[in-house]
């Protein structure tokens, strides 16, 4: 459905003028530019009802791909195909199947109410009547939009100007929607309205959907798989639970305990070490216990939290090892957060 093949892009910048007098003039008669690598031989597939998280860290070409793919930019080379569209090539006939929104920029008209701009779009995009009256009514009610559309742009807040957006690139009942930072400076109710109608949307209509964002509870949220692209070339993909288990290789454990009465069934040397320990006048010293492989985010008399590198070390040995000095009154097992393992891994490609 959607398949690029070796994509490159490069941007033309204008050389910044030196403070000299002399190049100064010199640029005023012939610009000096330079070339920026935006994209370097970038290939990918994406199926038909699938949720896409594109991500990458500012800079790493996000933006200038899903302008290639909505037909807005021309890559210098490579090639796209989009439900057999060239979406620079065929713009006219393409733009009906897709929607797209960009969180930092608006497709509404600034000084006129949602409304009004909603019935450009129609003009626009020919959308049949009884087509545009369902999906306004569907979209004004999952989108909780109600009188938002007779309010001019310029008076929404950002969340309810969100909403708009993404009214108003479904308003054509577009196959595949385009979505770049779509909760960007959103709060944590909008985040949720959105994201719950972007799910409802891919469920219920098998719309495709390409979504760029920094938040990774975006992802974790919403996306089947991740593509992660740095610096202009494609670093990666894989759906999530699969990035997880290969690159995240620590867990947290949280550990409620009381000191144990009797210490002394103790089976390891190092607690055995630290057993006397335990007693009213001596409490249990966690960092006697020389856990391997683990670090201590923080402990106290009554609980621990620690990180575990589970790719050297089984959680139940460390658990257990705890144990022969406390008795342990609850334990709760943390997946490494996807955040994390993002930046561990923009770290390890050395984007950061
Ligand atoms: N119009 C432009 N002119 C010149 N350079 C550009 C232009 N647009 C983007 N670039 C450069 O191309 C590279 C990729 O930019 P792009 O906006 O695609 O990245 P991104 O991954 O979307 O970043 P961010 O997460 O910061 O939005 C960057 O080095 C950027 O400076």
């Amino acid at each position: 459905m959607i398949e690029l093949r070796g994509i490159s892009k490069s941007y033309k910048v204008a050389q910044r003028r030196s403070s000299s007098i002399g190049s100064a003039l010199k640029s005023l008669v012939r610009r000096e530019y330079t070339s920026i690598q935006a994209l370097s031989d970038i290939s990918f597939r994406i199926s038909p009802g699938e949720i896409v998280g594109y991500i990458g860290p500012n800079g790493a070409g996000k933006s200038t791909t899903i302008k290639i793919m909505s037909g807005i930019l021309v890559p210098d080379s490579g090639s796209c195909s989009i439900l057999g569209f060239t979406p620079w090539q065929d713009r006219k006939a393409y733009v009906r199947h897709i929607g797209v929104v960009f969180g930092q920029r608006t497709q509404l008209w600034w000084d006129v109410p949602v409304i009004d701009s909603f019935d450009l779009l129609r003009d626009i995009y020919r959308v049949p009547a009884k087509m545009y009256r369902d999906n306004l009514e569907l979209l004004v009610d999952k989108l909780a939009l109600g009188d938002l559309i007779h309010t001019p742009v310029r008076q929404l807040s950002l969340g309810q100007r969100m909403r708009c957006e993404i009214a108003a690139s479904l308003l054509h009942s577009p196959d595949i929607l385009f979505l770049d930072e779509p909760t960007i400076g959103l709060d944590a109710v909008s985040k949720v309205a959105v994201r719950d109608f972007i799910r409802m949307i891919n469920r219920e209509r098998g719309v495709t959907v390409i979504l760029t964002t920094h938040d990774m509870s975006d992802i974790e949220a919403l996306a089947d798989r991740i593509i992660m692209i740095g610096k202009g070339r494609l670093l990666l993909e894989g759906k999530l639970a699969e990035l997880r288990s290969r690159f995240g290789s620590h867990k947290t454990i949280v550990l409620d305990y009381r000191p144990a009465a009797d210490p002394s069934h103790s089976a390891s040397p190092s607690s055995q070490a630290s057993s006397s320990r335990l007693t009213h006048a001596s409490p249990f010293q966690l960092d006697h216990l020389a856990l391997p492989h683990t670090e201590v985010v923080e402990w106290s008399q009554e609980r621990a939290v620690l990180r575990v590198d589970t790719n050297r070390v089984k959680i139940a040995d460390v658990i257990s090892l705890v144990s022969t000095q406390v008795e342990l009154l609850d334990i709760t097992v943390e997946s490494q957060p996807i955040e994390e393992i993002i930046v561990d891994l923009y770290k390890e490609y050395q984007l950061s």
